[in-house]
């Protein structure tokens, strides 16, 4: 377990003043995954811890870190777990679940033992792991890729055709306050949300996965009048507090796990922008 970053709460008054490291410092998490190791992200935005876990050459076990002040990992929390690599499993408490690439893992409040594994060493498991504050136990649930609640939105001719796939959420696998899922863009389209939208009520995380190393996406961030952007890479996670829209368009077609924790799980509470109010 390498030690817990902790990143404290941003104010949109903050954005103007920072060049792009200071945008990349408070928002991008470019590396999430190392081999044999857990690496973990607290932001306090909503108090979401962001981790990945790659067990390389054997298991790897979720810990817990000093700053959670908890026993276990999930002694207060739940998570969703994503696996954006190869084939694996993860065993919570004795139990084992296999993990295709793509399959999506609710582990709820008050499971001890969670441990990630490989299927092969050649090409290694790669588990993405939200999680947020718990204040109840929801069972652990496994979701197939693409067996959740399928939404095709978007159209050929803006670029933006894609498969949203929610996995965690009001009439899926239940939790507290986790709403997890995963958008695949068809080839060709390269815009996810757009027009883009904030919801004040919950801090949304997006990490980027099966885009080829040669390609970012250019992703927007901000308060919709003061808008940024960040350069991302394959497999690195980007934090949008409850003020800020979270759009991206790619420069190849990509996937990338969009999680969410915060006042409600409504996934069309959302304030939508128009383009031409963008700045
Ligand atoms: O609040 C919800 C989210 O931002 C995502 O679900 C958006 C998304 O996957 C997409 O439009 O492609
Ligand atoms: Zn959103």
């Amino acid at each position: 377990m390498t030690d817990l970053e902790v990143r404290h709460a941003t104010h949109p008054d903050q954005v103007p003043g920072f060049d792009t490291a200071a945008l990349r410092r408070a928002y991008l998490v470019e590396r999430l995954f190392t081999d044999d190791e857990v690496t973990a992200v607290l932001t306090h935005h909503d108090r979401i811890v962001l981790a990945g876990a790659r067990p390389a050459n054997g298991p790897l076990t979720l810990g817990t870190w000093p700053e959670l002040r908890s026993e276990f990992f999930l002694e207060r929390r739940e998570a969703g777990i994503v696996n954006v690599g190869g084939a694996g499993t993860i065993t919570v408490d004795g139990t084992k679940y296999d993990l295709a690439p793509g399959a999506c893992l609710y582990a709820g409040r008050g499971a001890r033992e969670v441990t990630f594994e490989s299927a092969s060493a050649s090409e290694p498991a790669d588990f993405y792991i939200f999680s947020a504050t718990a204040h109840t136990a929801y069972p652990t649930t496994l979701v197939a890729p693409g067996e959740g609640n399928r939404l095709e939105l978007g159209d050929q001719q803006t670029s933006n055709r894609r498969t949203i796939n929610q996995y965690i959420h009001a009439n899926g696998v239940q939790s507290c306050q986790v709403v997890l899922g995963v958008t695949t863009l068809h080839p060709g389209s390269t815009w996810n949300t757009m027009p883009a939208h904030t919801h004040d009520r919950r801090t949304e995380c997006y990490l980027y996965f099966g885009l080829p190393e040669t390609e970012r996406v250019v992703h927007l961030l901000g308060e919709p009048d003061e808008t940024r952007h960040l350069l991302i890479a394959d497999r690195q996670a980007v934090i949008s507090p409850s003020w800020s829209i979270h759009s991206g368009v790619g420069t190849a077609a990509y996937s990338f796990v969009w999680a969410m924790a915060g006042e409600n799980q409504a996934f069309t509470d959302m304030d939508g922008v128009d383009v031409q109010d963008l700045r």
